[in-house]
């Protein structure tokens, strides 16, 4: 695999090892803090203008994060911003201690209270960064929640301070920024569902780590991925062979619906429809048989025998006939049997919704004699009926790969950062998305998008599962830029897919 500072996120003691092995090969740590800060400084002030902030209070921590705080401190300074510091802590590290001596030497001035920054119009937290090992408390905790209650923009650098740099949680406090600067690497923190509400908007300051220094401490350990643009564009089954025809395209079968859900059938069916799958075939009870048709006159709609309340009764089909099965959305929990069917084929299944909610009734471990790849894509609450043990946690991207190990699928944990975690240890992330998305319906389309990217990339089911993600939360995106993040509906999401796949190109 190649290593990119944009795609490789790292937990504090691979950056400290990243670090290490940088200031072992010459670079002098002064020199690395001041790039750091110089890039932050530079957005800063292109992003916050003289005019509207001329005044800046910086709070300044006593280990490196804090150093950085100073060297911004000084070029604001230099630049005009009107500069107050606060430190809170008397004993600085060395560095630390010599930035001070030089902003003094400026005319900077240390305050001695916190509230003499109060009138200022924004506020940059360099107390801590990636060091920060301790829950806060005391004094320190107090002017945490000082600086909280002011509800000024704050900027961060590294990260809010009181946020966990691995897990994301909030030790004792932690500063709601409205802004974070992450220095070099992307911190798996920033792709914690919850630190998310402290980081706010989110920007990486390249500091041109380099690809080879990243190998020698990352190649031991299984790769935790950014999805972006650059990574999963690879794996698109685009541009397609000049000579195709539609079976060599896949074939796709979706089993879902009922009376009571029909419209989970039609979202899977668009979500499937999005990916451009050669051939797509709906299995659904048969009453739903001409609204289907009436929805995707492209799919071949099989009707099943029903039971008395409108579930598929049984699957009269030969499953292994299909290249892959996506089983879940609208289905009920009526009928377990046809579960079972499903984990019985040899082909590669997706599975969702009352789907994953018959699996936690039959037991997870049901998958171990399965002969190809499952996918499981549970929300939250799907996820704890499947992997009781796990729900204590908070560290979404730790039980994602535990759960995955465990189960031997590839599972895709939904989320504001969806997280998606392969049996080898691989483990892609979704890093941005919409909260438009938090609506019935959307993972259906999920479903059906997941199951017509599979079929096409037979030999890729973990950047199969990645790409639908990405382009499903792009699609969310793009669809709440337009209407509101109240006017995206199911059916308008699916019919953003394309715009999505069109900006992966
Ligand atoms: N990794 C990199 O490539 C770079 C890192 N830099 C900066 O260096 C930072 C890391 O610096 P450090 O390792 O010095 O660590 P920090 O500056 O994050 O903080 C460590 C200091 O805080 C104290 N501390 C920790 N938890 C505490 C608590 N709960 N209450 C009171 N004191 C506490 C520690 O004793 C130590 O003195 C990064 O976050 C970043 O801002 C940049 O300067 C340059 C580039
Ligand atoms: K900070």
């Amino acid at each position: 695999m190649s290593y990119n500072y944009r795609s490789n996120v790292v937990n504090s003691e691979q950056m400290r090892r990243i670090e290490g092995a940088i200031f072992a090969s010459g670079m002098p740590v002064a020199a690395l803090m001041e790039k750091a800060a110089l890039l932050t400084a530079q957005q800063l002030k292109k992003s916050y203008s003289l005019a509207n902030f001329p005044k800046i209070g910086v709070i300044v921590g006593p280990g490196h994060n804090g150093g950085d705080a100073l060297v911004i401190a000084r070029e604001l300074h230099l630049a005009g911003y009107q500069v107050s510091l606060f430190c809170p802590i008397a004993k600085l590290k060395d560095l630390t201690a010599q930035q001070a001596n030089y902003v003094k030497h400026l005319g900077l001035i240390f305050q001695e209270t916190l509230e003499s920054l109060e009138d200022c119009q924004l506020i940059i937290d360099g107390l801590f960064g990636f060091g920060l090992e301790r829950t806060l408390s005391g004094e320190i905790a107090e002017l945490v929640d000082k600086i909280n209650s002011w509800q000024k923009p704050v900027i961060s650098i590294d990260i809010a301070s009181g946020i966990h740099t691995d897990t994301g949680e909030v030790l004792g406090t932690a500063i709601k920024a409205t802004h974070t600067f992450c220095l070099g690497l992307w911190k798996r923190a920033f792709f914690q569902d919850l630190a998310l509400p402290y980081l706010g908007k989110v920007e990486l300051i390249d500091i041109g780590i380099s690809p080879l220094d990243l190998e020698t401490i990352l190649q031991d350990s299984p790769p935790i991925l950014r999805v972006n643009p650059d990574l999963i564009r690879p794996y698109l089954p685009l541009p397609r062979p000049l000579l195709t025809h539609k079976y060599q395209q896949g074939h796709l079968l979706i089993i879902c619906g009922s009376r009571r859900y029909a419209g989970g059938a039609i979202l899977a069916g668009l979500g499937a429809r999005g990916s451009g799958v050669g051939m797509l075939s709906i299995a659904v009870p048969a009453a739903l048989k001409s609204l289907l048709i009436s929805h995707l006159p492209e799919a071949l709609i099989i009707d099943c025998p029903e039971t008395a309340t409108g579930a598929i009764a049984e699957l009269p089909l030969e499953l292994n006939n299909y290249h892959v099965l996506a089983c879940g959305p609208g289905l009920t929990t009526e009928n377990p049997a046809i579960i079972e069917q499903v984990l019985d084929s040899d082909k590669p299944i997706i599975l969702d919704a009352d789907a994953l909610n018959i699996l936690a009734q039959l037991g997870i471990e049901k998958l171990s004699s399965r002969q190809n790849k499952t996918i499981l894509t549970p929300h939250w609450g799907e996820f704890k009926r499947l992997f009781p043990n796990f729900s204590g946690s908070q560290d979404r991207i730790n039980i994602t790969q535990e759960a995955s190990q465990q189960s031997g699928a590839i599972v895709l944990l939904k989320g504001a950062r969806t997280i998606i975690a392969s049996p080898e240890g691989k483990i892609y992330i979704i890093p941005e998305s919409s909260s438009a998305l938090a609506r019935g319906g959307s993972g259906d389309v999920l479903t059906g998008l997941i199951g017509g990217f599979l079929t096409q990339m037979p030999d890729n089911p973990p950047e199969a599962t990645a790409l639908a993600a990405y382009l499903h939360a792009q699609a969310g995106i793009l669809a709440a830029k337009e209407r509101t993040e109240l006017g995206v509906d199911g059916v308008t999401l699916a019919n953003y897919l394309f715009a999505a796949l069109k900006g992966l190109n």
